[in-house]
């Protein structure tokens, strides 16, 4: 059997006497949704930013395609094929939406330093060929600093995928955007993880985000991994239960 596309073996981490993530075993295959939830405090950030390579592990194991990259800092991850966008979109407001994927795709190629004078022309047909991909082909010669905020994170979204990654962590993705959108984007996210083959993790807060669209969701309560499966099984898991009794975004 070939090894999952990425896989925590043991992940821990304290910060000082708080255990945020205790022993979080886990694996995401190629173009599956994934989906980490768990209430405030849980330790859903500090789990994602160790496999981001943010955040170096106390104890365990990250391993991508069977490769251990626990201490490959974020940069080589990067250059590894693992994407990640913001709760804040990072783009640049005064470049037109395509420039700002030719950008992207520039320093992909370790270009950057040509930008001058030169982005205009250079991975033009590759840049709108994403924008397609994410339902932007109209709004290409547009100031990204224009874009309503849905489109902002579509936008995101293609900037991550100028990097070809092979796995993405997308943190609250839909964080900030009204009900109708967010299911567009979660689709749209979804259609590109099968399409593509990337697996995705993502964290959110909105059930219906998480539950209408993930394959699988990973449920972490103070540091532990208290469920792991489909939404119906999750769902369904008196412990996920226990811990959302109560709780307004409770599944
Ligand atoms: N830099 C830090 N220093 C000390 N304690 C921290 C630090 N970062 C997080 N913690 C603690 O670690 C635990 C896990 O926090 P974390 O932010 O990972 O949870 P979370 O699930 O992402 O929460 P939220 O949903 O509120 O963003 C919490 O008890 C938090 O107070």
């Amino acid at each position: 059997m070939s090894a999952p596309l990425l896989e925590a073996r043991g992940l821990a981490k304290a910060y000082g006497g708080v255990e945020a993530v205790r022993d979080v075993s886990f694996t995401l295959a190629p173009g599956e949704m994934l989906a980490l939830i768990g209430p405030n405090g849980a330790g859903k950030s500090t789990l994602f930013a160790m496999l981001g390579g943010q955040l170096r592990p106390d104890a365990g194991r990250v391993l991508l395609q069977g490769r251990d990259i626990t201490r490959v800092p974020a940069s080589g991850r990067f250059a590894l094929g693992v994407g990640r966008t913001f709760q804040v979109a990072a783009t640049f407001p005064s470049l037109s939406v395509r420039e700002n994927v030719q950008t992207a795709l520039l320093s992909r190629a370790g270009e950057l330093f040509r930008l001058m004078g030169r982005a205009d022309r250079s991975h033009r047909a590759e840049a709108d060929a994403l924008l397609g991909h994410v339902g932007l082909a109209g709004a290409a010669d547009r100031a990204a600093g224009e874009l309503a905020y849905g489109d902002v994170k579509r936008l995101e979204l293609a900037l991550a995928l100028g990097n070809a990654p092979r796995l993405l962590l997308m943190d609250e993705p839909t964080a900030g955007m009204a009900r109708a959108e967010r299911a567009d984007l979660m689709r749209l996210a979804r259609d590109i993880a099968r399409d593509r083959a990337i697996g995705v993790l993502f964290t959110e807060h909105d059930m219906e985000a998480v539950f209408g669209h993930a394959d699988r969701i990973l449920v972490l309560d103070r540091g532990a991994l208290i469920a792991e499966g489909p939404p119906d099984a999750v769902r369904r898991d008196p412990k996920v239960r226990a811990v959302y009794l109560g709780e307004e975004a409770g599944p």
